[in-house]
């Protein structure tokens, strides 16, 4: 535990007018800040709420009634006293209570994320519990939320420090061989560490090659509509998400720049990407724009390929460059002609050579016709994708990093046959499990993680 901290203040709540606003104060000076707005000489007994007047301690002027709890170090989020009040969530009533605690003495204005950095410097948490708690206020589906709170509660971290206690105790029996070359220990002991390490290796492998559904899911699911100009994609968009985010015009080449909606398919996150229309074009800021769409096409989780009923079965060699597993495509103004004899599927091959087979939707995305189809088939799609069942993903590219280092380290240790050696790999990946979970200096690394927070947090 971190003695003779500042202590801190910031208005945790939202932003706004409100009901209820809460602001926040950590560190020594708590409780005696929280006496002196109250008028009163005793502390109050922690984790019971007070109702009463808070009034500024100097002029006497009464700010708000509020209800105030002191949370008691270390039987507090931080570990340290800690004084939530809960006041009318007003702008002026906020802005009086906090301009009153800027001129108290000893306290100072939180930094972004610096509640949980508290907790977790005092040993309330690990970083990846800290970290889902970030995640869990930029939630914004209910599968996200989930990811969340399943690493807020310390998912990962157990996996994580598991992984390490085991590598721990294998190091030791290497060591142990080292130290005491001539003692008896059990013959085969190497081949035993051996096997406890590449079983260690092996379920790190496992669960970086997750194919990204954690991060994915806190990313959101990047799907991106392509097709020919005056295809309908911006039409397609406007009514996926249903509201006029783009333009749509009868003008070819009218889309330019990407234009994204977030979308809450069946509780996933989705990023739908409208694109500029694929093709030639001598206007270097519609070439930019068809630029743009093929990069941003490449690195999607999904394709939608909009082809215009009266072009079908021709599909634009610019849009036909990017068909591959990951597509669907979409006849587009069905409600102009007989869509009866479109297939439900299209075969062909994609540019490296493989056989396709992928669906076929007619869709009007003026009419909204085949909509419910379209938004099952995606909604399905994106299950696939981000959902999964068993242990909590690997949610981050820093926690990524660390365990492929781990895992480099632990195959190197596994085909030396010198202990001294394979100790060292061992030691350095259990350094890189460390970091993640901050068992080992990670004081470089804290501004960064923490800087992702707001304030109050
Ligand atoms: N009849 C009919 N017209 C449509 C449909 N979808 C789009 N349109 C019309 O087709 C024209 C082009 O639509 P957009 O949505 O701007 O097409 P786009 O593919 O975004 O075009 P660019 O951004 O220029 O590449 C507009 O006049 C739309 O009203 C549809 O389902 N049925
Ligand atoms: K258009
Ligand atoms: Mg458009």
């Amino acid at each position: 535990m971190i003695a003779s901290r500042e202590t801190i203040f910031a208005l945790s709540s939202g932003a706004g007018r409100a009901g209820v606003a809460v602001i926040r104060l950590s560190g020594p000076r708590s409780g005696a800040v929280l006496c002196a707005l109250l008028g009163r000489d005793t502390m109050p007994k922690p984790r019971h709420a007070i109702y009463a007047p808070i009034r500024d301690p100097k002029s006497h002027e009464r700010l708000d009634d509020a209800v105030a709890i002191y949370f008691q170090g270390p039987a507090s989020f931080t570990g340290e006293d800690v004084v939530e009040l809960h006041v009318h969530g007003g702008r002026a009533v906020i802005e009086g209570v906090l301009d009153c605690l800027s001129r108290q003495d000893g306290l100072r204005v939180a930094d972004p994320g610096e509640y949980t950095r508290r907790a977790f410097e005092n040993g309330k948490m690990d970083l990846t519990s800290a970290e889902g708690i970030a995640d869990l206020i930029d939630a914004e589906t209910a599968a996200q939320r989930r990811q969340a709170v399943r690493q807020m509660a310390g998912e990962l971290g157990t996996l994580y420090e598991g992984w390490r206690a085991r590598l721990m105790k294998a190091l030791a029996h290497i060591e142990a061989d080292i130290d005491f070359p001539d003692e008896d220990l059990p013959d085969g002991i190497v081949p035993v560490v051996h096997g406890d390490l590449r079983a260690v290796n092996d379920e790190v492998k496992r669960h970086l090659t997750d194919n990204r559904r954690g991060e994915r899911l806190r990313e959101g699911f990047q799907i991106v509509i392509l097709g020919a100009p005056n295809a309908g994609k911006s039409s397609l968009l406007n009514r996926l998400a249903q509201r006029d985010a783009a333009i749509v015009s009868e003008i070819a080449g009218t889309t330019r720049d990407m234009i994204e909606v977030h979308l809450d398919l069946g509780g996933f996150p989705v990023t739908m990407v409208d694109t500029a229309g694929l093709r030639e074009s001598g206007d270097v800021i519609e070439s930019e724009g068809v630029r743009r769409a093929t990069e941003r096409a490449e690195n999607a989780d999904l394709r939608l390929v909009v082809i215009d009923r009266s072009d079908w079965p021709n599909i634009d060699p610019e849009a036909a460059r990017l068909i591959d597993d990951k597509t669907l495509i979409l006849i587009n103004k069905v409600d102009a002609t007989d869509s009866s004899a479109i297939p439900a599927s299209w075969q062909g091959t994609s540019v490296d050579g493989r056989v396709l087979e992928l669906p076929v939707l007619p869709i009007s995305a003026m009419t909204g016709q085949g909509m419910e189809s379209l938004l099952q088939l995606l909604e399905t799609r994106v299950k696939e994708g981000l959902d999964f069942a068993g242990p909590v993903p690997l949610t981050r590219l820093r926690h990524r990093r660390a365990l492929e280092s781990a895992s480099d380290h632990l195959d190197r240790g596994l085909q030396t046959d010198i202990a001294e050696l394979a100790a060292e790999d061992v030691r350095l990946a259990v350094r890189e499990i460390g970091k993640i979970t901050g068992r080992v200096d990670v004081e470089d690394l804290l501004d960064i993680i923490f800087g992702d927070f707001c304030i109050g947090k």
